[in-house]
């Protein structure tokens, strides 16, 4: 099995049964999802219900669908040309993929934070107000508070509060990366995905951000796409494997990681291949 200590599970997750959490313990429940990219199926009837307050991890070899199933969630995928979606997800009861659904509405409950860090050219303060200002907020006392807290949230206050309205540009990537993350809960979703966050930072930073994500769960629904198994076993309390479009297997952490029930799964974090 993998050569990593998963994280203390807290008693509420291992104890979850992810087949039959309550309606109160979900945060997004998703059934019988299906994409294709042009004849490219991506994923297969993917079916899972991820928990609320809690931090999931979509892991899997390359290109086996896991930023895929990510973007589903806030509907970056809709942009794409030629791709074609089947199936629900359903947040906190509600199908994102309804008839009726406002996507800017929806985009503002699901906040995402890319790979590489991507603050605006403006200063960093601007920058964690940014999606106040598209909203319409302009109390200046709010967006101060805003500032300060969601920089706080984001472990990242004590470093640039000094600083607020020089350029975001001026940060290192480390803190960047936190910056950014800082903007997406300025905004206050109900659920942050994190696609690979740390892959392009130092060692330093990544173990910095990887206790950001701890904290974050108390506030949030996290959902990470990460290439690096010990990650996922440092972070989350469910891990996801994914294989050629296909959920393999789901489950808590600490069990998909110690003992897997499923040969792939093994062979994956065994590192038979990937
Ligand atoms: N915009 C797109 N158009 C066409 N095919 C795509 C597109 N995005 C992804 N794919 C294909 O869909 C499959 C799943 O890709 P996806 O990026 O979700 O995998 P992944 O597991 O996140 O991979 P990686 O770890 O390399 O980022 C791959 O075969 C990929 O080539």
């Amino acid at each position: 099995m993998i050569s990593v200590t998963p994280k203390a599970l807290s008693a509420d997750a291992s104890k979850l049964d992810l087949t039959k959490l309550t309606s109160e313990q979900t945060a997004l429940d998703i059934k019988g999802l299906n994409l294709h990219y042009g004849k490219k199926q991506a994923l297969q009837d993917i079916t899972m219900s991820i928990p609320k307050g809690q931090v999931t991890a979509f892991i899997g070899p390359s290109g086996c669908g896991k930023s895929t199933l990510l973007r589903c969630i806030n509907r970056m995928n809709d942009l794409v040309d030629g791709c074609h979606i089947s199936g629900e997800i359903n947040l906190h009861g509600k199908n994102i993929y309804g008839k009726h659904v406002d996507v800017a509405s929806l985009r503002r409950k699901v906040g995402m934070v890319f790979q590489r860090p991507n603050p605006f050219p403006k200063s960093i303060y601007e920058n964690v107000v940014y999606g106040l200002r598209i909203a319409g907020e302009n109390n200046r006392r709010v967006l101060d508070d805003a500032v300060e807290k969601s920089l706080r949230s984001a472990a990242l206050w004590n470093e640039v509060k000094d600083r607020l309205h020089e350029s975001a540009l001026g940060l290192s990537g480390g803190q960047q990366q936190r910056l950014v993350i800082a903007r997406a809960v300025a905004i206050e979703p109900e659920v942050l995905l994190l696609d690979e966050p740390t892959s392009a930072l130092d060692p330093i930073s990544t173990l910095t951000i990887e206790e950001l994500i701890n904290d974050l769960k108390k506030q949030f629904t996290v959902v990470i796409v990460t290439h690096n198994m010990q990650q996922a076993a440092r972070v989350s309390d469910q891990t996801a494997f994914m294989y050629m479009g296909d959920l393999i297997e789901y489950s808590d952490t600490n069990t998909l990681f110690t003992t897997p029930m499923k040969k792939q799964t093994e062979d994956y974090i065994t590192g038979r291949y990937g």
